[in-house]
């Protein structure tokens, strides 16, 4: 990494004592590097320890071990330089009841101990931004799950922060929602060139929007790397095959077969299904095997009844890696919206 890295973490652990004295490891041996400008997913299930990571990132939460730097300071001996450089959503943000959206990113100016010129012209760029425009006058009692949500991150960059940690900001919220919201955090970027670090448990948001995502279990980091290179050197492509056998012959032909097409396949699984059986294998370049393996099936009189080649989700990777699947861990559904979410302009669909 040639220029300096905004965050850096070096054996940075969290213990807490739980229920009956149980010591509980939230966080344990936690190493890394963030580059500046940078978008970094934290991945994870319920309770892997991605708001602990994040609240000693953010000088909230004291580590039990290990040392951490951000924006070149040391989050336990100089956590009020750190303070005064990131802006930190967590997930209870939620700003005043009755204040109105404009008074409340106003009062956050003065907080600050900005002036009041100054708050003003970033209190109007970030309405600008984040499309708060037809919200301002708005008690935030009355704003949907997305709308608050947005509010918040203006709140969190009304100081002009160089780093923004967000704690699922998404968690909660309908899908036209989260789209919208996504929208806009990347307006951010663009604009700002912030370095941006969040957490979430929805494997679409880190695949499609982060540039690097690690993947935390048990408060441990098991990957990290782009989405891409995780689930092409983790997972491997799928393919399934329905063929017209019992299912320990159609593991052995379908065995055979991607064998004989030149795969060098994992152990195919095998499912009753109806009339035949259902075959998945995973392989490598699933689009030059394919071919080769129905072929080889047809030549042995087995030929496939329907055959489907599907790329790696992040799920893929998360189940090879720990042998539970994130999708079965699902955070709570989303939230009623007391109030429409208008998708701003050129949202993409
Ligand atoms: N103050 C605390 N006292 C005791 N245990 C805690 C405390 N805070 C967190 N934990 C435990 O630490 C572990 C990690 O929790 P953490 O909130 O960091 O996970 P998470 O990945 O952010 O989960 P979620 O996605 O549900 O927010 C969990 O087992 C949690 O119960």
């Amino acid at each position: 990494m040639s220029t300096p890295p905004i965050i850096s973490a070096r054996g940075l652990s969290k213990s807490f004592r739980g229920p009956g004295g149980r010591i509980v490891d939230a966080v344990r041996d936690l190493t890394m590097d963030v580059a500046p400008g940078t978008l970094t997913a934290f991945l994870g299930p319920n309770g892997a320890g991605k708001s602990t990571s994040l609240r000693m990132l953010t000088t909230l939460l004291r580590p039990t071990g290990g040392t951490a730097t951000v924006c070149g300071f040391d989050v336990a001996r100089q956590p009020a330089e750190v303070r005064a450089r990131i802006g930190y959503i967590g997930q209870k943000n939620g700003a005043g009841q009755y204040q109105r959206v404009g008074d409340e990113l106003l009062s956050q100016g003065a907080f600050y101990g900005l002036g009041r010129a100054e708050t003003r012209r970033r209190v109007d760029e970030l309405v600008e931004v984040l499309g708060l425009g037809e919200l301002v006058r708005r008690p935030t009692m009355k704003l949907s799950g997305g709308q608050r949500r947005r509010v918040d991150i203006a709140l969190g960059l009304i100081p002009g922060p160089q780093l923004l940690f967000l704690d699922e900001p998404t968690t909660g919220l309908d899908p036209q929602s989260r789209a919208n919201l996504w929208e806009h955090i990347l307006e951010l970027r663009r604009r700002y060139g912030s370095t941006l670090f969040l957490t979430t448990h929805y494997l679409d948001e880190a695949d499609q929007f982060a540039e690097r995502v690690m993947v935390v279990d048990r408060g441990r980091i098991i990957a990290d790397d782009t989405a891409s290179r995780l689930k092409s050197d983790l997972a491997g492509d799928r393919i399934t095959l329905t063929v017209d056998a019992a299912p320990d012959a159609a593991t052995a032909v379908v065995r055979a077969a991607a064998r004989a097409a030149g795969a060098a396949a994992a152990e195919p699984e095998a499912t009753a299904s109806g009339a035949g059986t259902r075959v998945v294998v995973a392989v490598d370049h699933g689009e030059r095997v394919l071919p080769g393996l129905l072929r080889e099936l047809d030549r042995n009189g087995h030929p496939a009844r329907t055959a489907e080649l599907a790329r790696p989700t992040l799920d893929d990777v998360f189940l090879r890696l720990t042998g539970r699947s994130l999708r079965e861990e699902d955070p709570s559904p989303p939230e009623a919206d007391p109030a429409a979410e208008a998708p701003s302009v050129g949202a993409t669909p």
